[in-house]
Parts: structure tokens; sequence; C-alpha cells
């Protein structure tokens, strides 16, 4: 049916009136002050406000951005996450939350890549606009990547669940802090030794997050794809968008022959990450998604190398 061919007999009031009908009055009074230069500032009142709070911000902040990667694609738009804080003292009573996103929108516009060295700058920005000796940030996005079918070579897109943590002190600097979750198959070492046929297996989520050294130099290095190593290349097999039968038969093989326990993947990635020198000190997670439970398996292993070297 086309838009002429539409019955609209329906007489409806005018939109004004329809709002009226639901229950929207006339505007009351003004009282209060338009100009911002004449409005009360509470957040920025003083006075002994009884504690200092560790952090205020924002957070769920969804924002485009852009990710530069080394593996295709070279450049992405996705969607972030962002929170953003600082602290206060006991002596102020709020933060200028409008600051935030205000900074944020300002990086937009001069074309927001999202990188570390950027991340820095925007960190330390944010502190001296909220006049404060401190600032953090923190975004989350799905970073994509192009995975090929082992023998066929036919190529789709994965993806990992990205997050950078940028922390800002006046008085220490920068601490940042990286973590990929990326998935994995595992298949069970335990159900290949007892069984006669076959072996069950997993999904599995790897989580690492690494703090990084204080001279990470990602022109050198895309954090990104080295933690999306040392989990896929742990694991029992890779995971890919598109497989042809010879793929299928590659990847089935493969699993059978790298079986993993939970406990396996955390100590192998936990290796990797031990021999990437720009890692300072890192946890890794592992949350098997079991084929033959209800429940997930998992596992937790934290080091730091820096703990090490006293
Ligand atoms: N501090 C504080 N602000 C809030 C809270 N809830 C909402 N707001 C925000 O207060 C913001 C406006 O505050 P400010 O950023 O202080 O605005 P402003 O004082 O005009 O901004 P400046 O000119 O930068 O000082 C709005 O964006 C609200 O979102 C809260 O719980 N605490």
């Amino acid at each position: 049916m086309n838009k002429t061919e539409l019955n609209q007999n329906k007489q409806l009031p005018s939109k004004k009136e329809r709002h009226k009908l639901f229950g929207s009055v006339e505007p009351g009074p003004r009282t209060k002050p338009m100009e911002k230069d004449q409005m009360a500032d509470l957040q920025n009142s003083k006075k002994d406000f009884l504690f200092d709070i560790d952090m205020v911000g924002v957070s769920n902040v969804k924002h485009p951005i852009r990710i530069p990667s080394t593996m295709t694609p070279e450049i992405q738009t996705t969607i972030g996450s962002f929170s953003f804080g600082s602290s206060i003292t006991q002596g102020s009573k709020g933060t200028n939350m409008s600051r935030f996103t205000e900074q944020l929108d300002k990086y937009h516009n001069e074309g927001f890549a999202v990188d570390i060295v950027t991340l820095k700058q925007f960190t330390e920005e944010l502190a001296g606009r909220l006049k404060q000796s401190d600032a953090e940030v923190e975004v989350s996005f799905p970073w994509f990547f192009e995975r090929k079918g082992p023998y066929s070579g036919l190529a789709g897109m994965n993806h990992a669940d990205a997050t950078i943590r940028v922390e800002y002190d006046k008085e220490t600097g920068h601490d940042v802090t990286v973590s990929l979750t990326g998935k994995i198959t595992t298949l069970c070492p335990c159900s290949k030794e007892i069984s006669e046929y076959s072996a069950h297996n997993q999904r599995g989520n790897v989580t690492m997050s690494v703090k990084l050294t204080d001279d990470f130099k990602e022109q050198e290095i895309d954090w990104k794809a080295a933690l999306l190593e040392a989990a896929e290349s742990n694991a029992s097999a890779r995971i890919h968008p598109v497989l042809k039968r010879p793929d299928e038969k590659m990847v089935t093989e493969q699993a059978y022959e790298n079986p993993r326990f939970v406990e396996d993947i955390v100590r192998l990635v936990a290796a990797d990450l031990y021999e990437y020198s720009f890692v300072e000190a890192f946890t890794v997670k592992c949350r098997n998604e079991e084929s033959i439970h209800l429940h997930d398996a998992v596992a937790t292993l934290s080091y730091d190398k820096k703990k090490e070297a006293e």
C-alpha cells in the first residue's frame, strides 16, 4: 500500500492539544537567573564536607572513536564506552561534570584516534581542566581484526573486547593498564585421555590485564595484537569466522593435538606475558563455557615483575 492509498480519516487534535490532553501544562513563572554568571554554583562551594573523595566523574559515555591497528583493518571506527574521573578534596563540594564531555567533544573535533599517547595527553589535560592534581580515563571498545581460514584463506571479521585505562597524577605521572578479552577453543585433556573416541571442548574467554612499562612505545608494538597472540597461540585452536571443510578438519585436528585445561591456559598465557618486555605486571583470567555442563570453568593468575625484581 502506498501513501495515497492509506485511509487517514481520523481527525486528530493539534500536537499542542494532544500534549495538553496527556498532561502538559503552561510554563510557570521564571524567577531564577538565566545567565550563567548569576546562577548558583553549588558544585564549587567550599566548606568542610567531611571526607575526601577518591574518584568522582561520569561513566557509560558512548562515543565514536578511531582505533589504529597493525592487523587489518589498520584503522577502524568503532564505539568507545568511556568513564572519566578525578579525586576531590574534603573542602570541595563537587566536580564540574560538563567538563568531561566538553573535553571529549574537543578531541572528537580534532579527529580523536584512541591510542595511548593521545589518551595520556587527554588525561593530563583533563586534570588541568578540572583544576585537580589527578584524573583517570578508561575506554572500552570492540576491536575488530581480519581472520583467514587456515587452509582456504577465506577471510572474515573477528573481534576482541579491548580496554585502555590511563591514570594521571601530577606527582607520579601516568600509569597505563590495557586489557583484552579474546575467545579461543579449548579441548578437554581429561576427556581426551579417558574416552575411546572424541573429547568435549569449550569456548574459552581469555582476559589479560596488563600494566605497561613506562617506556612502552606503541609505534613499535601493537599491544592488542600482542595480547591476542598470547591468548590464541596457547589455545587448543583459534576461532574463525569462515571455515570450509578442509579448514574445519585442520582446526578440529589441531584442537585434538593441543588439549588444554583452564589452568593450562592461564599458565601458558602468563609465560608469554612474562616474556613480553613491555609488560610490567599482569593478570590472566580464563573462563571456559563448558559444553558438558551448564556452568563455566574459571582460573586466574596474577604476576608482578617489579616485585620479582625487588
Ligand atoms: N558535581 C555533580 N554534577 C552533577 C551531578 N549530577 C549531574 N551533574 C551535572 O552538572 C553539570 C553542570 O555542572 P558543571 O560542569 O559544574 O557546569 P558549569 O559550572 O556551568 O561548568 P564550568 O563553566 O565548566 O564551571 C551538568 O552537566 C549535570 O550533568 C552530580 O551528582 N554531581
